[in-house]
């Protein structure tokens, strides 16, 4: 067996993990195939009553794949040096920080961190980065990747129906896992971050106030502040605020194929195509999840496709995404010669916050960074590393270091600071916007999503654009908010208000909002 396919088994054998097992239970088949790293993975998911009450505070992220070339990611342990094991004893030794998790949010605040002069590791599978990436190519701009996008459409269309395609006027790019993988990679490297191929159990707090990191095997590294990176799975490492939103699931099924040739522009990347190719087949299922087809052509003749449902209340069953995929496909006569890769998505939306009280600290998917309406998560992870590893520089200050471990805990939760960076008064504001917006998209049919989503297209460049990329302020999304019930349809502006009047989250949006 590769070593990568050893590793994906152990990822796999991660979600079957305890907690897991408290709410949802998976039941998989994993075939490794030495020659092609292939993965043959059944999944099956059942929900159990506990789920449902927990509210949102079990969070779960299910990325599965098949056939995926990762060779060309250098592994961590490669290129890092490793976690000194055993130290502990001299306080100039401590480790300032450990990052727990290496996705693109754990790799660049580890970086950061250690770029301003903290001792800082990174703990977590080292595994590769195995996600396709779409992010618009001005925000990667802002980020100084654009190195790391392998292909740019020049444009971006929406189809709702058949008629008046919506082109977006704005360029979409898809990232290399590779590449971005690398960078991250070699900015880690390059900052000194020491590494430990392992899984952390859990986080304990010693005597004397630092942070303890149990890992399998036994092994248990010390250090100042932990910072937990390892996504929407992270929930048994961290705490959640009780009684928070239910958490919702988007869900995709997405190949990259081969084809004989497509009914689409190369030149154009389908952000979302809700265009009804079923044939009414199975139309109960289409109502209760309404999905959209998103396309990425990279050449007249290989092309990207992921049938994805935005968000939904109950997970959407991934035999019926793909069932749906392949019927869509044949219907537009579009005939596969050739199948690269294959992947799952499952990517828990919505639900609570961590409990801003406790000292681990939380960054990415886990620290609830996703979008709610949208799933997008690594945008921000990315462009807020930097100001996050300042705060964490800052109440890390050397001077704090002697005071905490000559006398003993620290009196006041330093990491509040961070927290409050990371979710100040005007942020949760924003998010209760969306989580309300997230609560009107999964109640919506298929129907009511087109007319939805053509009113929203039809607002203001500034502000779908600030909506996705959660850049409107609170006071510019009551704007946003105005404006799309001028425009909507009368049926759209009866909704809204219905919405706003008796959903739950319309009164913990109105309760963010007046509070100061
Ligand atoms: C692999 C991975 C990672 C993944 C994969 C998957 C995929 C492909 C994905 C994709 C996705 C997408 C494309 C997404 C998109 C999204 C969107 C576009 C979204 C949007 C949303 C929107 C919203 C939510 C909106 C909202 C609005 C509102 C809420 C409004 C309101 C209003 C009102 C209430 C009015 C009032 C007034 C008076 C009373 C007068």
């Amino acid at each position: 067996m590769s070593m990568r396919a050893g590793h994906m088994t152990a990822t796999m054998a991660a979600f079957t993990c305890p907690r897991f097992m408290t709410s949802i239970r998976y039941t998989k088949q994993i075939k490794c195939n030495a020659a092609k790293s292939q993965l043959v993975v059944k999944q099956e998911i059942e929900e159990e009553e506990d789920y449902v009450k927990a509210g949102g505070s079990e969070l779960l992220f299910v990325q599965m794949q098949q056939n995926k070339s990762m060779d060309a990611q250098s592994s961590l342990s490669q290129k890092l040096p490793r976690v000194p094991i055993g130290g502990g004893g001299d306080s100039n030794c401590i480790l300032d920080l450990v990052v727990i998790g290496c996705g693109p949010a754990g790799l660049a605040l580890a970086g950061e961190s250690a770029k301003l002069g903290l001792n800082v590791a990174l703990i977590g599978p080292d595994l590769p980065f195995t996600n396709n990436y779409g992010v618009w190519e001005d925000e990667f701009i802002g980020l100084g990747l654009e190195g790391c996008i392998e292909h740019v459409w020049r444009d971006t269309v929406v189809y709702l129906d058949d008629n008046d395609p919506i082109l977006i006027g704005r360029a979409y790019g898809r990232v290399s896992r590779d590449l971005l993988h690398e960078e991250l990679l070699t900015r880690c490297m390059e900052s000194g971050v020491s590494y430990l191929s392992s899984k952390v159990e859990r986080i304990t707090e010693a005597p004397n106030g630092l942070s303890l990191i149990e890992c399998e095997g036994n092994i248990t590294i010390p250090c100042r502040l932990a910072t937990v990176a390892s996504g929407a799975a992270s929930g048994k490492l961290l705490q959640y605020e009780l009684g928070g939103p239910r958490v919702c699931v988007q869900t995709a099924y997405g190949i990259e194929v081969e084809v004989e040739s497509i009914p689409y522009d190369p030149s154009l990347m389908v952000f979302m195509d809700y265009r009804d190719y079923t044939k009414h087949k199975s139309q109960s299922l289409e109502a209760q999840y309404p999905t959209f087809l998103y396309v990425m052509p990279m050449s007249p003749t290989k092309v990207f496709f992921e049938e994805t449902c935005l968000a939904s209340k109950e997970a959407m069953p991934f035999e019926l995404l793909k069932t749906k995929l392949m019927s869509r496909l044949k219907t537009m006569g579009i005939r596969i010669t050739k199948t690269y890769e294959e992947e799952w998505s499952y990517i828990p939306v919505g639900g609570s916050l961590p409990n801003t009280e406790q000292k681990n600290l939380a960054f990415g998917a886990a620290a609830s960074m996703v979008h709610p309406a949208t799933g997008y998560s690594v945008v921000r992870s990315l462009s807020e590393a930097p100001n996050y590893a300042a705060v964490i520089a800052k109440i890390l200050g050397k001077g704090n270091s002697k005071q905490m471990l000559d006398h003993g805990r620290y009196t006041t939760n330093i990491s509040k600071q961070a927290w409050e960076t990371l979710w100040p008064l005007e942020r949760k504001r924003q998010r209760a916007f969306f989580l309300f917006g997230l609560a009107l998209i999964v109640q919506m049919d298929i129907e009511g999503t087109r007319t939805f989503f053509r009113t929203f297209f039809r607002l203001p460049t500034w502000m779908w654009w600030g909506f996705l990329g959660s850049s409107l302020s609170s006071t510019d999304l009551i704007i946003f908010a105005f404006y799309m019930f001028i425009i909507a349809p009368h049926s759209l502006r009866m909704g809204l208000v219905r919405h706003l009047l008796s959903d739950p989250t319309g009164g913990t949006m109105l309760k963010a909002y007046l509070t100061i």
